[in-house]
């Protein structure tokens, strides 16, 4: 089978297409640059837009992705790796706290991987440290609860109609949760701005180009890049523009990534030969050494790599993505029309036993230079693919690869549930809707 119709009750009714095959998606993913809508905007009628940027579109979706796509070049990237340690050492000591507090139980772990990943994305998005601002925490719980509410909006109907909506109890949470979110982060791009100013006047900044050359030790947040790339570009985003850019960064590259992280964990502890394999690796590139691993090491890191990138195929921690067809396209027999909505399920495609034989076994060998070569690239698409795709996917890659390093350095894992009894959900993301349990053995 190659797609699935649904038919959902909108203002309109609306007919979507589940994709599921390699061939399908590549054609609906690639679709040409001047218009690649999502269709979050038909989906959550319009509430989603209201926080984050995805729902934008063409020239203008161009526009803002060619505006931040300085902010993770790899030179910068390697500075963010700075911040993913620091936090993946904190990491390590509140899980060290946790075990003495509590000898011989479980971890409930997502929660710790979260406020890491948390942290990494504030301080790499805002420049703000979370442990001196508690509203940190509030705009995390209230970015959670909104993606929620924008989920559960999607089921009932009569929540479409704007106007009943913001009526209602739920319509009235959501407001409140958005004013919260858009006020933390409006307050930090004010700050933001008037510390530039002020270092402006005060010169602080003269050769602003060389602001990343390895003896200044000044790190920028991925908000100072985008205002200084902004500076210079001829249609300047707006304040308004400027905090969706920054929330979608924060929505987008935390609970993504912690989740990847945790999975992980979670698949590692219930497969001790491979998990076995990545010890081997750390062994081989660490020796004894007990200090935080620098760039090059975590770049050795090619078992652990495939480790993560075979978590990601079974647990895609984006399951869906969509698309709005910004022209006809020709799918198997069928001609479907320019505006149709398509999801692309990458859950199902990459447990599809056709693609992938005997998908829900955990074999980072599948990711071995050998056994991919012949694949087609659309099988694998945790980051999406085509034009649209995940801004962020070496960030992430980096980020889980140096905190489940520092983890790993520490301690062997058991997870108390396996993959038959866990129990999970999708919602925007793939996540788990239990705690994952999970035993931390000290490897001295
Ligand atoms: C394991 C971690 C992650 C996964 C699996 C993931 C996956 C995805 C997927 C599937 C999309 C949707 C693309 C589409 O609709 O085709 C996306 C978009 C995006 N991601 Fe990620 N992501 C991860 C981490 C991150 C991180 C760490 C960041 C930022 C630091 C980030 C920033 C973004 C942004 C900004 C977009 C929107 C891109 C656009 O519309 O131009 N992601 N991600």
């Amino acid at each position: 089978m190659s797609f699935i119709l649904l038919i959902l009750w909108t203002p309109c009714i609306l007919v979507i297409f589940v994709i599921l095959s390699i061939v399908y998606n590549y054609f609906v993913l690639r679709q040409k640059l001047k218009n690649i809508p999502q269709i979050s905007g038909y989906l959550f009628i319009g509430s989603m837009l209201q926080i984050l940027r995805m729902s934008i579109e063409g020239k203008k979706w161009f526009h803002d992705r060619k505006l931040i796509t300085p902010a993770f070049h790899f030179s910068i990237l390697n500075k963010f790796a700075v911040i993913q340690s620091e936090q993946a050492e904190i990491l390590t000591k509140n899980l060290e706290k946790e075990l003495a507090k509590n000898i011989g139980k479980p971890v409930d772990t997502l929660p710790f991987i979260t406020n890491t990943t948390l942290a990494i994305i504030c301080e790499t998005a805002m420049g703000v440290n979370i442990h001196a601002q508690d509203s940190v925490m509030q705009y995390s719980e209230k970015l959670n609860e909104t993606s929620h509410l924008v989920l559960k909006r999607f089921y009932k109907p009569w929540y479409t109609y704007d106007w009943l909506y913001y009526l209602l109890p739920e319509g009235k949470k959501f407001k409140s949760a958005v004013e919260t979110l858009h006020a933390f982060t409006q307050k930090v791009i004010r700050k933001k701005k008037a510390e530039r100013h002020l270092q402006r006047d005060h010169a602080q900044f003269e050769n602003e180009d060389n602001d990343f050359s390895p003896d200044k030790p000044k790190r920028k947040a991925f908000l100072d890049l985008l205002l200084d790339q902004n500076m210079k570009d001829d249609t300047p985003l707006t304040d308004e523009e400027l905090r969706a850019q920054v929330d979608t960064v924060m929505f987008a590259g935390h609970d993504t990534t912690s989740i990847g992280i945790t999975w992980t964990l979670f698949l590692l502890g219930n497969n001790p030969e491979y998990q076995e394999k990545v010890h081997e690796e750390l062994k081989e590139v660490f020796g004894d050494s007990e200090s935080p691993a620098s760039i090059k090491e975590i770049s050795e890191l090619k078992y652990l790599e495939r480790v993560f990138k075979e978590t990601l195929r079974m647990f895609p921690s984006v399951p869906i993505v969509s698309r709005k067809l910004s022209e006809d396209v020709k799918l198997g027999n069928c001609i479907i029309p320019k505006d149709t909505a398509i999801l692309c399920s990458i859950l199902l495609m990459q447990r599809n036993p056709k693609i992938w034989p005997d998908p829900m076994k955990f074999d980072p060998d599948r990711f071995l230079p050998e056994n991919s070569k012949l694949r087609n690239p659309y099988a694998y698409i945790p980051f999406s693919a085509g034009p649209r795709n995940c801004i962020g996917q070496k960030f992430a890659i980096l980020e889980a690869k140096i905190i489940l390093c520092a983890i790993l350095r520490k301690w062997r894992v058991k997870s108390v549930k396996t993959l038959d009894t866990i129990k999970y959900g999708c919602s925007i993301i793939l996540r788990p809707t239990e705690k994952v349990l999970i035993h931390f053995t000290p490897k001295k």
